[in-house]
């Protein structure tokens, strides 16, 4: 499935910070939305799963307003891991995961061996499938970041959106979380900080500043020396990753 940013603005208390942005997410592809700290990610991607809603503008899924979808059945299309990661479950790991499914019960219904299994994969995927028993409290920041990723692959989503994923992830683990999404093809929307992490593992870049996208396209194409500049306010040159001929951004860290 698509998603559909369709001049969006967005505000808190009557100040806008989302300001007119557009974008698509294509099926099956992993999309990056980059930006300077309050350019406005966060917010954008809060309206895609629904925890804000605009002031003005759309987002649809296949051509469809969310808004105008009842919430169990937006929950079965689009999960997200958000920012704010709630911490204070005391339910096991397991526990936590299989919340996930709760788009999928009715009442009181229990779990089913469905369920079972997809929660299994689930934990299997992030790597977690020896911390089940496990108190989600007493994980530590990474370990969380995994679960509640898990969590989201229980809701089986036509569309996952990712607000700063390998935040607290040390770097073995960004690489297995980036290489898992790419291994699903699933449509989603990325935020991300590591420029390089993605240059390598999205299919198409946004670029917010000041709440509008000011460059979309393919990694290479956007990640310029010149945006690096402009947007951003650093010194960088973009050469090719020996390994892998990605683009790859060498700041300057001695200064902008
Ligand atoms: N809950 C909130 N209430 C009021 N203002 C907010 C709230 N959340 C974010 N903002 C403001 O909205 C603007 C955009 O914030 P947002 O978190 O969307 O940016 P971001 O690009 O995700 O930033 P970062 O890279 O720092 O995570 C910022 O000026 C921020 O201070």
């Amino acid at each position: 499935m698509k998603i559909d940013i369709d001049d969006l603005h967005v505000a808190y208390a009557g100040r806008t910070v989302v300001a007119g942005a557009h974008l698509i997410a294509a099926a099956g592809e992993i999309t990056g939305l980059v930006g300077p700290n309050g350019s406005g990610k966060s917010t954008l991607l809060r309206t895609v799963y629904r925890h804000l809603r605009p002031v003005a503008g759309r987002v649809l899924l296949d051509g469809t307003d969310i808004r105008t979808m009842p919430a169990r059945q937006s929950a079965r299309h689009i999960a997200a891991l958000p920012q704010e990661r709630d911490s204070d479950f005391e339910l096991t790991v397991r526990e936590v995961v299989a919340m996930g499914r709760t788009p999928y019960k009715r009442g009181f219904a229990g779990e089913d061996a469905t369920d079972r299994d997809i929660v299994a994969r689930a934990l299997r995927d992030v790597g977690m499938d020896g911390y089940a028993g496990r108190r989600f409290t007493a994980l530590s920041g990474g370990e969380r970041q995994r679960a509640l990723l898990a969590r989201a692959f229980t809701q089986q989503p036509d569309v996952l959106v990712l607000d700063e994923p390998t935040n607290h992830l040390d770097i073995r683990h960004q690489i297995e979380l980036l290489a898992l999404l790419r291994t699903q093809r699933r449509t989603t929307l990325v935020s991300l900080h590591d420029l390089n992490a993605a240059a390598s593992v999205c299919d198409r870049l946004h670029v917010l500043h000041a709440g509008t996208v000011v460059a979309s396209g393919p990694p290479r194409e956007v990640l310029t020396p010149e945006l690096m500049a402009e947007v951003f306010g650093v010194r960088a040159a973009v050469v090719g990753h020996p390994l892998t001929g990605d683009p790859l951004i060498a700041f300057d860290h001695r200064g902008p």
